[in-house]
Parts: C-alpha cells; sequence; structure tokens
C-alpha cells in the first residue's frame, strides 16, 4: 500500500505546545494529535502545513525548523508523518476538525492519548526540551 505523507506543526505559544483531539468520526477519533493534515499534489511540505493550520484553526504560524519524521504502519495503510516547529502569535480555540484542544506543556505530553505516530515525535520533543 502507498505511503501517505502528512505533515504536522509542534506550535509553540511561549513554552506551551498545542494539541488537538481528532473528532469522533474521523479516522483516529478521540486521539490526539500536532495538527496538520495530508500533503496535496504540488505543494511543499511547508506550504501544506500553512494551508492546513488556516482551514482547520484559522492559526497563522511561523515555521521555525523541520523537527522528526516518522513512518507508522496503521492497519489500513503507512503514514510518514513530517514535523515542524512553529510559533505562534496568537491562541486559537476552535477547529473544524478537532472537538478539544489543549496547550501543554513538552513533559506532559505522554500523559495525553496521542495518536500512534506521534508517539515517536513527542519523545524526541521530550528529549530536546529537556532540562
Ligand atoms: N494531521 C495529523 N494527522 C495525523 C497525525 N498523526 C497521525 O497518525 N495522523 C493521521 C490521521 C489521518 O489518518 C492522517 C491525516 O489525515 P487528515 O487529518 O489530513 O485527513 P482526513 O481527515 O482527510 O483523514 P482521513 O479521515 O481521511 O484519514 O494522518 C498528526 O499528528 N496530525
Amino acid at each position: 500500500m502507498d505511503l501517505i505523507t502528512v505533515v504536522c506543526g509542534i506550535i509553540f505559544k511561549d513554552d506551551l505546545v498545542l494539541i488537538c483531539r481528532r473528532k469522533a468520526e474521523k479516522s483516529l477519533g478521540g486521539y490526539w494529535e500536532f495538527p496538520g493534515g495530508k500533503v496535496e499534489d504540488g505543494e511543499s511540505d511547508e506550504e501544506s502545513l500553512l494551508r492546513e493550520l488556516i482551514e482547520e484553526l484559522n492559526l497563522k504560524v511561523k515555521i521555525k525548523q523541520h523537527f522528526f519524521d516518522t513512518v507508522h504502519q496503521y492497519d489500513n495503510g503507512a503514514i510518514e508523518l513530517i514535523s515542524f516547529i512553529c510559533e505562534s502569535e496568537n491562541i486559537t480555540s476552535e477547529s473544524t476538525d478537532h472537538d478539544q484542544l489543549a496547550w501543554v506543556k513538552v513533559s506532559d505530553l505522554l500523559g495525553w492519548k496521542l495518536a500512534p505516530a506521534d508517539i515517536p515525535i513527542a519523545k524526541e520533543l521530550i528529549e530536546k526540551f529537556k532540562g
């Protein structure tokens, strides 16, 4: 099966990072993720991320750096999840794709029910921001 490319933003506001809970009716409903989405034909990863964040969250961010990529095999196919560290000037509180949003400390990330593909990214972030 094909590998689907998905981009996500690790969006910081001060020292908190945004995670979003996927609506129940979506694939991986109820799991928390870093917001983003599938890369469309003809788009760069960065363009895709900026578009998705505006569409879903009406949030404009600054992409600071490419962070970490991971491949995860779900039952219905594999995704490559490409993450970027971003900064946001404002806090968003509504999403078209999620039923809850939370701004959390990096050190608390693994206490949330993250989508399985996000766990290696969360672990890497915890390492990076440790002490
Ligand atoms: N946006 C995003 N998606 C993620 C993350 N982790 C993870 O496994 N995914 C999965 C969920 C989806 O299967 C896919 C992204 O799809 P999407 O959110 O753009 O799209 P969609 O609603 O059209 O997806 P789908 O219901 O058709 O699967 O990647 C993450 O951190 N952010």
